[in-house]
């Protein structure tokens, strides 16, 4: 058995041992309804022909059995099967963020083959969800077929075949099917663009520039080009696919035909009792429908092994990344940095970009200094901050810390040693104390901690503005929390930033860009400039050319490569980039 059918025939018994026996159970009766419906119809007609009034009678009960099993279990087993079904979801759901979650580097997302699939899965949540479902009532419309054959085959042998007419329809619908899905496919760039135009016009986070710019008459029409394109190839595929299904159809209803008239031939020449042909009769009559149950069955099975596959190769990338990544036996990160970080030929480039976003870059980052990183957008900062962090692979040279090769750390270990507080930092929508203790799961649950943190970072006007103190609901996107503006979320950031105490590399990647004057002062009086890490270096990445200026080194970076490195003085002297970079920002302070 494949792995992605594997994987779907197991998520029932591995989630759930006692609720699966209820739910194939459910998934069998309800299929075998119609079939059963008609062996009962078959046996009444045979004892009414023959005016046997105690076997109608027993009929009768046993009618009232079977349909009371049926449609009873059906009923009782609707919740067991959508808890299960729900159960499956966050089974999967925990399977995929400890794939997505912790994967080494941050290529799941930015890669571009990896971070469609990845995003495939999120998107087919639903048919992984379903898929043990699904085939459990694939097997019941199976098993339904095949007792159909038989009783048709018991009044005339050759009506066995009758079933099998309805397999050009079943081979056609599933051509349509792949088809139609490569034509999705191939239209999935206009409709990913679509939903994103659909986002701008209908999500709170844009209505601001949506109704400022009048823009919901404009992205309307753009969204429903999109739509229009992307659909107008989808509908093509779907015609052509249709003239192959309607023959197949022709085909199958001609043969139903003659099995009618066959059925027909056997009553009158005495070939078949009654009670076998009106059985037969009504089976042939639900063919269509059993045929039409397998289909969709057959394609929604089909779905669901699709996600599966897409999400095994997500979990085997991962791995494969781990395995690629995390060495063998790892060295040991060092308590505090002695000499410092050290940059060699250090390249990268994004997947599909044809220029490197960084090259040959060398620098010296020395333990307890603060390293401004400065330059143009696009420069390369946000880049080289995350190689720092090893959250990307280097396309060539190497990063030291302390002389041992950032490659040869397990990711985690380094990783606990860093600290960071980026651009667009993430609005954590939990506790304010838990959204800041997060900074340090060992510490978070310490108030005196976070409130420490929470003071570092100058959140302590944040914390007297809010109702419950520590304890107050921040966010009103995922429940009804206090709405922060984009300063306090980013001094909630600053502030989990500040929870690792003794980090040996911590970034500030524009950590005041929200704050107001007095809040990025306190800033960097406090936190980044007078409190020098002694064993670790911090970098801090920043457009303020004023506050890049007490850095004990300045970075300054254009286009993906060093242009200059000095102190705030000796650049300014050099007359360079950064010169002229400050003195275009210093004309509006004088
Ligand atoms: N995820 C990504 N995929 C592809 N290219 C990217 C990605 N992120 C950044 N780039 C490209 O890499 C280059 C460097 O980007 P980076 O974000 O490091 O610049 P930056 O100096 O931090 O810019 P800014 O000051 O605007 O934040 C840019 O050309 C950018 O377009």
């Amino acid at each position: 058995m494949t792995g992605p059918l594997r994987l779907v025939l197991t998520l029932g018994p591995r989630t759930d041992l006692a609720r699966t026996p209820v739910v194939v159970a459910v998934a069998i009766l309800e299929q075998a309804t119609g079939v059963g419906l008609a062996v009962l119809l078959g046996l009444f007609s045979e004892a009414a022909s023959r005016h046997a009034t105690s076997s109608v009678l027993v009929l009768s009960l046993c009618l009232a059995v079977f349909v009371m099993l049926t449609q009873g279990t059906f009923i009782a087993g609707y919740f067991t099967r959508l808890r299960l079904s729900e159960e499956i979801q966050h089974e999967t759901e925990r399977r995929f963020i400890d794939v997505a979650g912790t994967t080494p580097t941050l290529e799941i997302h930015e890669r571009p083959g990896r971070a469609a699939r990845a995003a495939a899965v999120r998107a087919g949540r639903a048919d992984l969800r379903e898929g043990f479902d699904r085939v459990l009532w694939l097997a019941g419309a199976a098993l339904v077929w095949v007792a159909s054959a038989v009783l048709m085959a018991a009044v005339v042998p050759i009506l066995a075949v009758l079933p099998l007419f309805a397999v050009p329809v079943l081979l056609a619908t599933r051509r349509a099917d792949r088809e139609r899905g490569a034509a999705v496919e191939r239209a999935a760039p206009r409709t990913r663009l679509a939903e994103h135009l659909f986002t701008l016009a209908a999500t709170a986070g844009h209505g601001r520039e949506t109704r400022l710019f009048g823009l919901a008459g404009e992205l309307r029409r753009r969204h429903r080009e999109q739509w229009d394109r992307g659909g107008r190839d989808i509908l093509v595929a779907e015609l052509r696919s249709r003239v192959p299904l309607a023959l197949a159809w022709v085909v199958f209803v001609l043969a139903y035909a003659a099995a009618i008239a066959l059925m027909v031939r056997a009553g009158l020449t005495g070939d078949a009792s009654l009670g076998l042909i009106v059985a037969a009769a009504a089976v042939s009559s639900q063919i269509v429908g059993q045929a039409q149950a397998l289909l969709s069955q057959l394609s929604w099975v089909a779905a669901s092994v699709r996600a599966a596959r897409v999400f095994l190769q997500v979990v085997e990338e991962g791995a494969a990344e781990r395995a690629a990544v995390v060495p063998a036996a790892p060295a040991a990160v060092p308590s505090r940095l002695e000499r410092g970080i050290t940059l060699e030929g250090l390249g990268f480039r994004y997947g599909d970009r044809d220029r490197p976003a960084l090259s040959g870059i060398d620098l010296e980052l020395p333990a307890g200094s603060v390293v401004a990183l400065v330059g143009e957008n696009g420069a390369g900062k946000s880049t080289l901050v995350k190689l720092l962090c090893g959250l990307y692979r280097p396309a060539a040279g190497r990063v030291l810390v302390d002389g041992t090769d950032l490659a040869r750390f397990a990711p985690e270990q380094w990783r606990a040693r860093v600290t960071a507080a980026f651009q667009d930092p993430d609005h954590l929508e939990l506790r304010l104390g838990e959204s800041v203790g997060l900074g340090s799961l060992e510490h978070g649950d310490d108030p005196e901690r976070v409130l420490e943190a929470l003071r570092t970072a100058g959140g302590d006007r944040l914390l007297d503005a809010l109702p419950d103190g520590l304890h107050t609901r921040l966010g009103r996107t995922s429940w009804d929390g206090e709405g922060l503006s984009g300063g306090q979320w980013q001094t909630v950031a600053n502030a989990r930033a500040a929870m690792r105490r003794e980090p040996l590399l911590r970034i500030l990647d524009e950590p005041t860009a929200s704050l107001d004057a007095r809040a990025e002062e306190w800033l960097f009086q406090r936190y980044a400039g007078a409190s020098r890490l002694p064993g670790g270096v911090t970098v801090l990445v920043t457009h303020r050319l004023t506050t890049a200026r007490a850095a004990d080194l300045i970075v300054v970076l254009d286009g993906g490569r060093v242009a200059e490195t000095g102190t705030h003085d000796a650049l300014s002297r050099s007359g360079g980039l950064y010169a002229e970079l400050f003195r275009l920002q210093a004309r509006y302070f004088v």
